[in-house]
């Protein structure tokens, strides 16, 4: 992806070409020209060539055009539309703080941007890592495209907080909320149920106590 910084007015004519692009059929039009794309957009031919150049590695070809899967990919990942890696947390109590001040995240590329809390009135946090009132989630969620969200809030308001995640496109749920969730079919869910875990080494250990037992 090109990191190099984009004007603001290319930016916002980015969501259009994509937009598009994703109306055609691969098969019938697998590549396209900067003219058909501006004729199409009713824009310059000059400005969709300079808009393209900056975000597509792959140049137009002179008669092709630009690959449209090509293209398409291209642009969602400069959009951020394929953020897998950025995380917000709702809930900053003791757990939430906890997870959005611990570094080992990082070692997998993972980024709790921000935690949002309902008992927030202006913005916090420590060491650059911001909690937020909740009423801030939407707006950052959809700025940052976040796929990742994490309830740390209790039990009695876990449903209420994932259906504002997958309200606002959140696609993967991690949930510390000892609660059954109920999530439409695309939503990813994981629950993280410390008593389980704990119940579970409780069994093994019991087994290897009756175990080392026998063998006396
Ligand atoms: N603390 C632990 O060790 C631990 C361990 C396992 C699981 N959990 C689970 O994690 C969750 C949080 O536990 P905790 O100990 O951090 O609790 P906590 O009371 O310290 O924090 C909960 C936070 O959620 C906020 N909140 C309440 N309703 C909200 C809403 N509708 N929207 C946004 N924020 C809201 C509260 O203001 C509070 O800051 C609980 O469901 C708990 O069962 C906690």
């Amino acid at each position: 992806m090109k990191t190099k910084e984009i004007s603001k007015s290319t930016l916002q004519r980015l969501p259009a070409y994509l937009n598009y692009l994703k109306t055609l059929s691969p098969r019938e039009t697998p590549n396209i020209s900067a003219t058909a794309l501006a004729a199409v957009l009713g824009l310059g031919e000059v400005q969709v060539r300079k808009d393209l150049a900056s975000v597509s590695l792959s140049a137009g070809k002179p008669k092709t055009g630009y690959s449209v899967c090509s293209l398409i990919k291209e642009i969602e990942e400069y959009l951020g539309y394929n953020n897998i890696k950025d995380a917000v947390i709702i809930g900053a109590g003791k757990m939430g703080t906890a997870l959005l001040n611990y570094s080992g995240f990082a070692q997998y590329g993972f980024n709790i941007v921000a935690a949002f809390d309902i008992n927030v009135t202006e913005d916090g946090g420590e060491k650059g890592k911001k909690i937020f009132p909740l009423s801030k989630f939407g707006n950052l969620c959809k700025r940052l495209n976040i796929k990742i969200g994490i309830i740390t809030a209790p039990a009695s308001a876990a449903q209420e907080v994932c259906d504002l995640m997958v309200a606002n496109n959140i696609l993967a749920v991690w949930n510390f909320a000892p609660i059954h969730l109920n999530v439409p079919e695309h939503i990813l869910l994981h629950n993280e149920n410390m008593a389980v875990s704990l119940a579970i080494l409780s069994k093994h250990l019991k087994e290897n106590l009756k175990k080392s037992k026998k063998h006396l």
